[in-house]
C-alpha cells in the first residue's frame, strides 16, 4: 500500500437546465451531488526522479449511479480525461503523481439532471488541483465550456444557484481543435493527448503533442435571484435520453414568432422567479417554451399531456413545470403540496407504463468546491 501524502474532496451539484424558455441559457443547481475523494500517493522510490506521467498508476473506484457502466480507465472516464485535458493545456502530460480517486455519484445519467456537466466540472477541478494550477473560477469555466459547449449545466454546476449564461463566439480553429474532449461523444486519450475514438483519420496532420490554447473569457454569466419559497420536485422516469439524441430532434431554424415567444417569457421569468411571494400564474405562463420541448415530446411519452394538465389552477402550490434539461425528468417548481403534484405526474407516466423516482430538492447556493482534507 502506497503512503497517502494529500487528500482532497471535490463536490459538484446536479443541475436542471433550460427551465422552460431558457434553452441553453438557464441552469439551476439542486441538492444531489457527485463527489470525488482524491488520494495523492507517494511517488515510487525507484523512478521518483525520472517518471513524470503517473496516469497508468492512477486508479479509480466508483459507487452510485453509473457504477455498472462507467469506465474506470483514467484515459476513458469523462472526469479523468477532462482533468488530463486541463493538465495538457498547461504542458503537464499525464497525472504528475499517482492518484487513487473514489467517485461517488448520486446524479442519474441521461435523465436531464446534468450528470455529464457535473462530471466535466469535477474533471476541470481535478486537473486544477492535481496540477497546482490555481486557476480562477472564471478560467475554470473556460475549460468546462471547451468540453461541454452548451453553458447552462456546467456554469450552474461550477458557480451554484440560479444562473444565466452565454458563450462568446469562438473561431473555428478553437472549436475544431481535436485534442478537446467532448462530453457528448466517445473519445479516448493517448499519451496525455485526446483523440476521437470514431475516426483515427481525423487526427492525421493534427499535432497532438502541442496542447491548444484555450481562449480566455469564453463564458459569461450572471447569478439570478431565487424566491426561497420555491422548491424543486424532480419526477424522473426510469429510462435515459442521451442529450445528443435530444438535441438531434431539434430543428436548425425557427420561425420568428416562436423565437419571440421564448424571448418574451425568458425575460419575465428571470425576475419572476426571484419575487417573494412568487406569482404562480405569471411564472407558469413565463415557463412555456416553443424552442425545445415541443420537439422532444416524441422521445418522452406523456410529456405534452403532463405539461398542459398540471397547472397552478388544477394543482395549487405549483408555480411552474417544464422538462429538466434534455429530459426525460420533469421539473415541477412548487411552494407546497409536493406530494399531490408529484403524484399527478407519476400517475401520468404510469399511464404510459413508465415508472418514476420522485425527489424534492433544495436549490443549492454553492457550486462546485474542492477542499483539502486533513490526513
Ligand atoms: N460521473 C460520471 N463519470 C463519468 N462519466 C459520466 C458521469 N456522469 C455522466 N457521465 C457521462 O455523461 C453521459 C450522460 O450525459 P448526457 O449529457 O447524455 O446526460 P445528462 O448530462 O445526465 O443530461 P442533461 O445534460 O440533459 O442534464 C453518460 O452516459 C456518461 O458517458
Ligand atoms: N440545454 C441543454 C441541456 C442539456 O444538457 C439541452 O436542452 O439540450
Amino acid at each position: 500500500m502506497s503512503k497517502v501524502t494529500r487528500k482532497v474532496k471535490i463536490t459538484v451539484p446536479c443541475s436542471s437546465a433550460n427551465i422552460g424558455p431558457g434553452f441553453d441559457v438557464l441552469g439551476l443547481t439542486l441538492s444531489m451531488f457527485l463527489t470525488l475523494d482524491i488520494e495523492f500517493l507517494e511517488l515510487p522510490q525507484t523512478n521518483a526522479n525520472t517518471a513524470t506521467d503517473y496516469t497508468n498508476e492512477t486508479t479509480l473506484d466508483y459507487t452510485g449511479e453509473g457504477s455498472e457502466s462507467i469506465s474506470l480507465k483514467p484515459t476513458k472516464n469523462l472526469i479523468t480525461k477532462t482533468a488530463l485535458y486541463v493538465l495538457a493545456c498547461h504542458n503537464i502530460f499525464g497525472f504528475p503523481v499517482p492518484l487513487h480517486i473514489h467517485v461517488n455519484n448520486s446524479i442519474p445519467m441521461g435523465r436531464g439532471l446534468g450528470s455529464s456537466g457535473a462530471a466535466v466540472v469535477a474533471g476541470v477541478l481535478l486537473g486544477n488541483v492535481v496540477g497546482n494550477l490555481s486557476l480562477s473560477k472564471d478560467r475554470l469555466l473556460d475549460f468546462t465550456l471547451m468540453v461541454e459547449r452548451h453553458p447552462d449545466n456546467v456554469t450552474a454546476a461550477l458557480m451554484g444557484g440560479f444562473v444565466a449564461s452565454y458563450l462568446r463566439e469562438l473561431e473555428p480553429k478553437d472549436t475544431e481543435a481535436k485534442n478537446v474532449p467532448h462530453s457528448e461523444e466517445s473519445i479516448s486519450i493517448v499519451g496525455g493527448n485526446v483523440f476521437t475514438d470514431n475516426n483515427d483519420d481525423d487526427n492525421k496532420g493534427d499535432d497532438n503533442t502541442k496542447p491548444r490554447t484555450v481562449p480566455l473569457g469564453i463564458g459569461h454569466y450572471i447569478r439570478l435571484g431565487w424566491a426561497k419559497e420555491i422548491k424543486a420536485i424532480t419526477i424522473m422516469p426510469k429510462f435515459e435520453v442521451a442529450t445528443a439524441t435530444a438535441r438531434s430532434v431539434l430543428p436548425n431554424t425557427y420561425q420568428r414568432k416562436d423565437v419571440v415567444f421564448n424571448l418574451q417569457r425568458l425575460a419575465v421569468l428571470t425576475t419572476a422567479l426571484a419575487q417573494s411571494p412568487p406569482d404562480p400564474d405569471l411564472i407558469f405562463q413565463a415557463m412555456q417554451d416553443k424552442v425545445h420541448q415541443p420537439y422532444r415530446k416524441t422521445l418522452i411519452p406523456g410529456l405534452s399531456r403532463i405539461l398542459s394538465s398540471v397547472t397552478p389552477k388544477t394543482h395549487p402550490g405549483l408555480v411552474g413545470i417544464c422538462l429538466s434539461g434534455a429530459g426525460p425528468t420533469i421539473l415541477a417548481l412548487a411552494t407546497h403540496n409536493f406530494d399531490v403534484i408529484s403524484s399527478a405526474i407519476t400517475l401520468a407516466f404510469l399511464e404510459e407504463d413508465i415508472e418514476t423516482e420522485v425527489n424534492v430538492l433544495e436549490i443549492t447556493e454553492s457550486g462546485a468546491v474542492a477542499e483539502e482534507v486533513q490526513l
